[in-house]
């Protein structure tokens, strides 16, 4: 038997160090981790209860939803809708922010969530998350479109589940990052990774290399020195890994360090970014700078851009402080 420290434990001692806290938080986040466990439990048995491929629609972004981008959605907005915690909720899944019915009571706080991330990868059985953002909201009142749309600076909670060889949750409250790992012969969350920090110095980039054509001069510059390895500027060799899920690439940074872009481009000009700001992008900066990492679009802070929608996109770079940094100046210098 482990003798690590549980999820709940975990979260009811930082708890203890708000004497006013309520409580509301802590189950909350209970709340949203039963939701990942349901979903980890569907995940993992996908192949056999028939819930992988295509649902045939698309969400609203005109993207083709897999049947778990849907199933997952629906777990998620189970577990949270009667809780009485809430005041609101915004899914990738759905046009219009999700309001919480006059019989159930309304709570504090907003929750922001992707449900199933990398799903393209959900088919050919490899890792796919979970991505949360928990904002505070006036009480007890119907929020507005405004009350959502807050900085990424003002989150407090932020978090994502990797339905990886292990199950894994990665979460911060604005001290520090921890990780768990899910236990399956108990169903609770361990303690696995405390205070997790990002590398300053790293040699590996990710990216998706095939909409090269389509960056800004800034990104162009700082992959090609990258690629030149040794004999260019950078005197040194880099690798390139890209999983194609948000998640696991940034799993990865933040255990080995490293840089991720997703950066501008201009292949399709009513969609210049891909990743969404609510509920993929502020999640992931608030995380990787309580680790010790940065989080850019090349010309601004993330986490103080004030969003414009709930599905709004922008471009991301994160991970490694001294290459996000360099990436920055590259920005600056054209
Ligand atoms: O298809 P590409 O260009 O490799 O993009 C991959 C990126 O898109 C995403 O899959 C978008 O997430 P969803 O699966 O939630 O739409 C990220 O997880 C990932 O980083
Ligand atoms: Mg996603
Ligand atoms: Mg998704």
């Amino acid at each position: 038997m482990s003798n690590k420290v549980t999820l709940t434990r975990f979260i009811i001692e930082q708890q203890r160090e708000w004497p006013d806290a309520s409580g509301t938080f802590t189950l909350l986040l209970n709340n949203i981790v039963t939701a990942c466990k349901q979903i980890a439990h569907k995940v993992s048995r996908g192949q056999l209860i028939g819930v992988l491929g295509s649902a045939g629609s698309e969400n609203v972004q005109g993207e083709v939803q897999k049947k778990l981008d849907i199933i997952t959605h629906d777990i998620m907005v189970n577990q949270l809708i009667w809780t009485g915690h809430l005041a609101g909720m915004a899914s990738e899944e759905i046009d219009d922010v999700i309001t919480i019915p006059a019989h159930y009571t309304k709570g504090k706080y907003l929750v922001m969530f992707d449900p199933l991330d990398g799903s393209s990868n959900i088919d050919v059985n490899l890792a796919v998350g979970t991505i949360f953002s928990v904002l505070r909201c006036r009480e007890g009142i119907e929020p507005t479109l405004d009350d959502f749309l807050a900085k990424g600076a003002e989150q407090v909670c932020a978090g994502f589940v990797l339905y990886g060889p292990s199950t894994m949750l990665i979460l911060t409250t604005g001290q520090g990052v921890n990780g768990f790992t899910l236990d399956q012969d108990i169903g609770e969350f361990m303690l696995t990774h405390p205070n997790m920090r990002i590398p300053e110095e790293t040699g590996e980039f990710a990216i998706n290399m095939s909409n090269h054509r389509f960056w800004e001069a800034p990104v162009q510059r700082y992959i090609d020195e990258c690629l030149q390895g040794k004999e260019g500027v950078r005197g040194k060799d880099f690798n390139m890994r890209w999983v194609a899920s948000f998640v696991a690439d940034v799993y990865r940074i933040l255990n080995r360090g490293g840089v991720f872009l997703y950066p501008l481009d201009n292949r399709d000009p009513t969609k210049p970014a891909k990743l969404r700001i609510m509920y993929e992008a502020n999640p992931m900066a608030f995380i990787i700078e309580q680790a010790g990492g940065m989080c850019t679009t090349g010309y601004e802070r993330v986490l103080d851009i004030k969003p414009s929608g709930v599905h709004q996109r922008v471009p991301v770079i994160l991970g490694s402080k001294n290459e996000v940094e360099r990436i920055i100046r590259y920005h600056q210098d054209a």
